[in-house]
């Protein structure tokens, strides 16, 4: 045993004594949290992931969860599941069953380093296939109803519009196997400049122009705020132009890529469009934590807790 580990359990048995004395829950007893009307629900689901508070909670990945559910979190995401044994992944599902949170994206596919959705590879096309069908296994398992994927680089040999065509056929063929399953992969558009220049999907309008011309339900656009914020800005005209076709959001703010608050993004006036708008999935927390331990971790929610559309 560590002195990590110790530091949980010791907290966690003080915080259940504590917590049963004061009739609320052992995570958040654990976590200095008495107030009722700072853990009700978030309106949105927001959906942090594993490690983002591991100060309060532990190392335990069902501890996590816990704790974010006494916290108002109403959903998970864990771009990582597909690498999780199996044990895991229903342990996962069951405590999120349990706990009546949703779960968010995982990583189908994000293949930053080749272009073989653009290249017309057609092995690529079935491997990519063979994934789809891996993936609808995990999220049986954990309860997903959407599946991230980064189509890869663009071909610098190749015609732009031949590149938009190939990828369209690739994102077809994955849909054959996907759309009977009733999972949804959610195309995410990358930053260029920060983070990942040579990739082909950057844009929302892009990836509207992807779905429309895919036309599936298990095709749809997952809008990730703080990579277009840094692509192209203009966020909220972009989410209304690519409504119909824009499943997921997930959020980090700029610079700095911490939780709303830390950078330029109007995040209270972005939510209180997603609400107006009647958005009902969930809005992932990609980011890091601003500042480390407890206090980060409290600084993080207290931020949701601010940009919250109630
Ligand atoms: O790698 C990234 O930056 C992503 O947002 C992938 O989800």
């Amino acid at each position: 045993m560590n002195d990590h580990t110790f530091d949980r359990r010791t907290l966690l048995g003080a915080g259940l004594a504590a917590g049963a004395a004061a009739g609320i829950g052992p995570v958040a007893a654990a976590a200095g949290q008495d107030d009722e009307s700072t853990r009700r629900p978030f309106a949105l689901d927001f959906a942090p992931h594993f490690g983002m508070f591991r100060h309060h909670a532990g190392d335990d990945l069902v501890d996590q969860l816990r704790f974010a559910a006494d916290e108002g979190f109403r959903a998970w995401e864990d771009n990582g599941m597909m690498g999780r044994d199996v044990a895991t992944q229903e342990r996962v599902g069951a405590a999120l069953r349990e706990l009546g949170m949703r779960m968010g994206v995982f990583v189908l596919d994000a293949d930053f380093g080749t272009a073989r959705y653009v290249n017309g590879d057609r092995e690529a096309r079935t491997a990519l296939q063979q994934r789809c069908r891996e993936a609808i296994e995990v999220a049986e398992r954990v309860g997903a109803k959407w599946v991230t994927v980064v189509p890869g680089r663009y071909d610098q040999r190749l015609e732009w519009d031949y590149q938009t065509a190939n990828c369209i056929d690739t994102l077809k063929a994955m849909c054959e196997v996907l759309e009977p399953a009733g999972l949804t992969m959610v195309l995410e558009p990358l930053n260029a400049r920060t983070d990942h220049p040579g990739q082909f999907l950057t844009k929302i309008a892009q990836g509207y122009l992807l779905c429309r011309a895919v036309d599936s339900p298990a095709c749809k656009i997952l809008d990730d705020l703080y990579h277009q914020q840094i692509t192209e800005g203009n966020l909220i005209p972009n989410i209304d132009r690519a409504w119909s076709e824009i499943a997921y959001f997930q959020v980090g703010d700029n610079p700095g890529r911490c939780e709303p608050t830390t950078g330029e993004i109007a995040f209270e006036r972005v939510f209180a469009h997603l609400r107006d708008k009647g958005f009902d999935g969930v809005v992932g927390m990609e980011h890091g934590n601003s500042r480390g331990g407890v206090e980060g971790e409290r600084a993080v929610i207290d931020a949701y807790r601010s940009v919250d559309p109630v």
